[in-house]
């Protein structure tokens, strides 16, 4: 099988083959040590104006779903928080585990959890989403964890359009999504200077890691697990255990907007 994945002879130790800055200075996830967090002051609170009417589409991209947004305007947008001017949600995905004792990339002293909910933004200094990319501050990727317990019925949308992008390929019509509900109420928040958590792992990825999670059943968990990596009639391959894990700190600065 070509191509990078997260299989035994494609997954991401091998992924520094082809991409070398896999072992660079600001890769990510990393695992966040709370008490290591410095408290800044000057972090400002995080703006998030979701437009429902922006989504578009859910995808099975092969590695992850991805819900995307029509981002030709500035109403769908991040700002605040630890990065200045404007950037403009592109898509949101998950990363999750075969159990529920493993499936986040950010671990919070070790800990991890069953899923973990990636919000893609892209700064609008840049002519777009592919030019941003390439810069340092080009992209803000919101993280959002997902812990056991109680059903979530913000999921349930995204959860029922499963069966129609079962496989690697298929996509849907996924309109007026509020994503701001899939948030949780308290938006204090870790940041980090990182990089994107699958291939090309460009380094232009400003952190901002929710502190609360979201609660997800046991039985959506499942509902994650039904979907598939490989296109259709290519046999059964669960998608599952689509996380990268920890990278390096390699000294970077890890600061909170809490105490
Ligand atoms: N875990 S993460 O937030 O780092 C992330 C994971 C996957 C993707 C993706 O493209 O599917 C993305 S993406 O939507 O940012 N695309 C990155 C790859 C890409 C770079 C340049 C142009 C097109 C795509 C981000
Ligand atoms: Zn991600």
């Amino acid at each position: 099988s070509h191509g990078w994945g997260y299989g035994a002879d494609n997954g991401p130790d091998t992924w520094e083959e082809g991409y070398p800055i896999a072992t660079g200075p600001r890769q990510s996830p990393i695992n966040i040590v709370p008490r290591d967090a410095v408290y800044d002051p000057a972090l400002k609170p995080l703006k998030l104006t979701y437009d429902p009417s922006d989504a578009k589409g859910i995808l099975n991209n092969g590695h992850s779903f991805q819900v995307d947004f029509v981002d030709d305007t500035d109403s769908s947008t991040l700002t605040g928080g630890p990065i200045s001017g404007v950037y403009r949600l592109k898509q949101f995905h998950c990363h999750w585990g075969s159990s529920d004792d493993q499936g986040s990339e950010h671990t919070v002293n070790g800990v991890r959890f069953p899923c973990e909910l990636h919000l893609v933004h892209w700064n609008t200094k840049y002519p777009s989403f592919g030019d941003a990319a390439k810069e340092p501050d080009g992209l803000a990727v919101v993280g959002v964890f997902l812990r056991i317990g109680a059903a979530n019925p913000r999921l349930q949308r995204v959860l029922d359009s499963f069966e129609s992008i079962k496989n690697k390929g298929k996509q849907s019509g996924f309109g007026d999504f509020d994503t701001r509900t899939l948030l949780p109420p308290s938006l204090e928040y870790w940041t980090y200077d990182g990089s994107l958590t699958t291939p090309p792992l460009l380094e232009s990825v400003t952190w901002i890691v929710l502190k609360q999670p979201i609660s997800v059943s046991p039985a959506q968990m499942e509902m994650f697990r039904s979907l598939q990596f490989c296109a259709e009639g290519e046999g059964v391959w669960d998608m599952v255990d689509n996380f990268r894990p920890p990278q390096p700190l390699k000294g970077r600065l890890l600061r909170a907007n809490f105490k």
